[in-house]
């Protein structure tokens, strides 16, 4: 049994191959208890093997896998968390309700159904078959499957892919209410304001391994971009060749800027064009931190393999 301060779930080195494929390469992951941990990465960055390694569904090659300091295949220790993957796969026939009671069943301090419902949005749905939900519907009855045991430590897996704005904020609302009543959250999303808007950590991946963990707010701070806009003649190739600049895009008349140094780039705006208007000046969002970041650890991959080759 972990004492407080220890992580409930931790990857230490873990290495996972298929065949050639190197999912896993040393990635190294704790959560504590009561936070909200979110995993982030590109396509392939080994987000599922991480999570599968955790869940117990795969074992690793190499590394430590835990789950409240104990094997993640032990029943004690899966007794103790609740899980909506990617794919789930549920027996078609039964009814919401059914499946709620069944799954609850599994688990030695389950709450009532009418709380599970309530809690995920379901009410409406429990006398309804579950084949015949819509996408977004089925995501909420998964959700209400991995909440309904009292789980310590919930695992969700892109968990508001297909929901709607309304659904997607709701879902927010109830892993707000679980986080406050102490369960910890491990969250994969693709949707980086999903992070920004709970995640009190977040861990970027890629090819296999963790190439940063800190605060959304420590992630911003560190790629130091900014994001500047104008209304301006100036042609994008003019603009693209100061070498401030990292990127740049026309919307209608609207140039979007991205750059390190925002005064050198104000400045040569300004000089440029006399008739610019309508000049912005923002810190850069959590999306060009993560795209920055993710780039940088590419560039540095390729060149290790030219340089291996
Ligand atoms: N069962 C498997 N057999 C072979 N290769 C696999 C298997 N599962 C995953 N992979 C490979 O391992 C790598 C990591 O996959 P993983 O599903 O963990 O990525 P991910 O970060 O979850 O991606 P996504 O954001 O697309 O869900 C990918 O290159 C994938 O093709």
């Amino acid at each position: 049994m972990p004492h407080n301060h220890e992580p409930i779930a931790r990857l230490g080195g873990a290495v996972k191959r298929y065949g050639q494929l190197t999912a896993l390469d040393g990635a190294d992951l704790q959560l504590q208890r009561g936070e909200l941990l979110a995993l982030l990465g590109p396509n392939g960055a080994g987000k599922t093997t991480a999570i599968g390694l955790l869940l117990g569904l795969i074992r690793a090659d190499a590394g430590t896998v835990e789950l409240f300091g104990q094997d993640p295949q032990r029943i004690e220790a899966r007794r103790r968390i609740g899980v909506m993957l990617q794919n789930a796969e549920l027996p078609p026939t039964l009814r919401v309700g059914e499946l709620l009671r069944l799954t609850a069943s599994y688990y030695p301090a389950p709450r009532t159904l009418a709380e599970t419902a309530e809690l995920a949005g379901v009410s409406d749905l429990l006398k309804r078959s579950y084949a015949k939900l819509s996408g977004g519907q089925q995501r909420r009855v998964q959700f209400a499957l991995a909440l309904c045991g009292r789980p310590e430590l919930l695992f969700l897996d892109e968990p508001t892919v297909g929901m709607d704005i309304e659904a997607r904020q709701k879902l927010w609302t109830a892993i707000r209410q679980l986080l406050a009543e102490g369960c910890s959250v491990l969250l994969t999303t693709h949707y980086l304001e999903e992070a920004e808007a709970l995640a009190d950590r977040v861990c970027v991946m890629t090819h296999g391994r963790m190439i940063h963990e800190g605060t959304v707010e420590e992630l911003r701070a560190r790629v130091a971009l900014k994001r500047i806009r104008c209304l301006s003649t100036l042609s994008i190739d003019t603009v693209r060749g100061w070498p401030e600049v990292n990127e740049v895009r026309r919307e209608n008349e609207r140039l979007h800027i991205t750059a390190a140094e925002a005064e050198v780039v104000v400045r040569r705006l300004l000089g440029a064009d006399l008739q610019l208007r309508e000049l912005e000046v923002q810190r850069a969002g959590l999306a060009e931190a993560f795209t920055e970041l993710t780039r940088d650890a590419d560039e540095a991959s390729d060149t290790n393999q030219r340089e291996a080759a």
